[in-house]
């Protein structure tokens, strides 16, 4: 009897969130093996890395075998990632399995899941009748996968993503025995809503599994020289920095000495990390196809397709900063506008000479960000108007000093 955790891993950005899963499995002392899925896109270094931390890799090929249900699918290649979770179901070798979302860490030993029956999971947060589909128990068999294939050619996912397919599949789930009902512990999410951080300060010890649910994962978080992690936007507010760390301690831990465990140009990594690429004079991580679906981007959760223009609209920035180096504003010869802001008829102090290389210097670094978001650098669109607003906190901070300056 041979029983397993697996995740799953369709590109080198996710696999960084499952290297530091097995890792976390090790360290609680699992005596499961520990298998990964991966489809062809992920890099041959990134598989080796997962060989390395991982009992089993391996590659499913959607879409392309010969049953009666993967024919039908191949009219409907718009299913094919969310579809990629159900092959978890072909990994026979295994009597029982749990699955587990590659953005999950696990802080204590879990392995008493595998005393739970098929199907096992904890509610979602967002809708309690439906169970997350981060983390789950069920039992591999080829007749299921063919049932779960079959099932999503029929009657699709609600949600455009696994979740979605899986509910309505298991959709006796809700009524089922309390054996099918994993507590919140083995699938905790930090949330808004307001009867969290009590509940955390009272039972946030008991916590097992830390779920990253959202677009933005631990790895896209930016972190101080000292390996601090730190929000970086207004949009990550849901994974509180304490779990964070937590997922950063375990990636140090293991990987801080050696060399990065994926190649760091195949990240979507955070966009202070690409700001000091651009600094460094490095090129960004190249564009990722899109793996979601819109309404997902729309929910800012997992899915990634091009933002609205208008995040990546730097003019407005460019604008205020034109006015704040004289040479350029005077170069660009606004007539008419402000050319004689009291700004500039203050005597030029030191401190008006060093505003305005750092307005330069701001100047430059966007119109390279504008130049890569337009060759489509930016692996997350979110990364771009997160750039957007940390840069435009950095002209208003400028423009604060400025006026300061002039009206001494
Ligand atoms: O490009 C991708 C996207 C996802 N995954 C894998 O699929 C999982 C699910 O995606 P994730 O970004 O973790 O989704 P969540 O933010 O957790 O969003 C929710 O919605 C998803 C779609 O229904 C469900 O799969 C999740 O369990 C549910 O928590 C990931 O952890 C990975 O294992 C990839 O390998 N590549
Ligand atoms: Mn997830």
């Amino acid at each position: 009897m041979s029983e397993a955790f697996v995740t799953l891993v369709t590109n080198d950005g996710y696999a960084l969130g499952a290297l530091v899963l097995a890792k976390s499995l090790r360290d609680v002392n699992t005596t499961r093996k520990i298998a990964v899925l991966i489809t062809n896109e992920v890099s041959e270094p990134t598989r080796n890395r997962l060989r390395e931390a991982f009992d089993v890799v391996s590659l499913v090929n959607e879409l392309n075998t010969h049953d009666a249900a993967n024919l039908a699918l191949l009219g409907r290649p718009e299913l094919g990632v969310t579809l990629t979770k159900i092959y978890a179901w072909k990994l026979t070798q295994f009597t029982k399995c749990v699955f587990l979302d590659a953005d999950t860490l696990v802080v204590q030993n879990v392995d008493e899941l595998f005393d739970r029956p098929e199907i096992a999971a904890a509610p979602d947060v967002g809708w309690p009748d439906c169970f997350n589909s981060g983390v789950f128990v069920f039992v591999p068999s080829a007749a299921t996968f063919e049932k779960l294939a079959e099932h999503a050619v029929s009657t699709g996912s609600f949600d455009g993503g696994d979740q979605g397919l899986l509910n309505t599949f298991f959709d006796y789930w809700p009524t089922a025995g309390p054996e099918h009902r994993l507590s919140f512990l083995y699938n905790m999410n930090a949330n808004q809503s307001y009867s969290y951080k009590p509940a955390f300060q009272k039972y946030g010890h008991l916590v097992k599994i830390i779920h990253f649910i959202g677009q933005f994962k631990p790895w896209h978080w930016a972190r101080t020289s000292s390996g601090r992690v730190y929000a970086q936007t207004q949009e990550a507010p849901t994974h509180s920095e304490f779990h964070v760390q937590q997922w950063w301690n375990v990636f140090d831990r293991h990987y801080s000495t050696s060399a990065p465990p994926v190649s760091l140009a195949a990240l979507p990594i955070g966009f202070s990390g690409n700001v000091m690429r651009i600094q460094h004079g490095e090129a960004l991580p190249p564009r990722t196809a899109p793996s979601g679906p819109q309404y997902l981007a729309d929910y800012g959760r997992s899915g990634s397709s091009p933002a609205p223009a208008k995040q990546y609209d730097f003019s407005n920035i460019l604008h205020r900063l034109d006015v704040l180096i004289p040479d350029k504003f005077h170069a660009t010869g606004e007539a008419g506008k402000a050319p004689q802001s009291p700004v500039y008829s203050s005597q030029a102090t030191e401190q008006l000479q060093e505003i305005s290389a750092t307005a330069s210097k701001l100047h430059s670094q966007i119109a390279e960000l504008e130049s890569g978001i337009q060759a489509g650098r930016y692996a997350n669109p979110s990364l771009a108007s997160a750039v957007h607003q940390e840069v435009n906190t950095a002209v208003n901070e400028l423009a604060e000093k400025l006026r300061s300056s002039s009206t001494k």
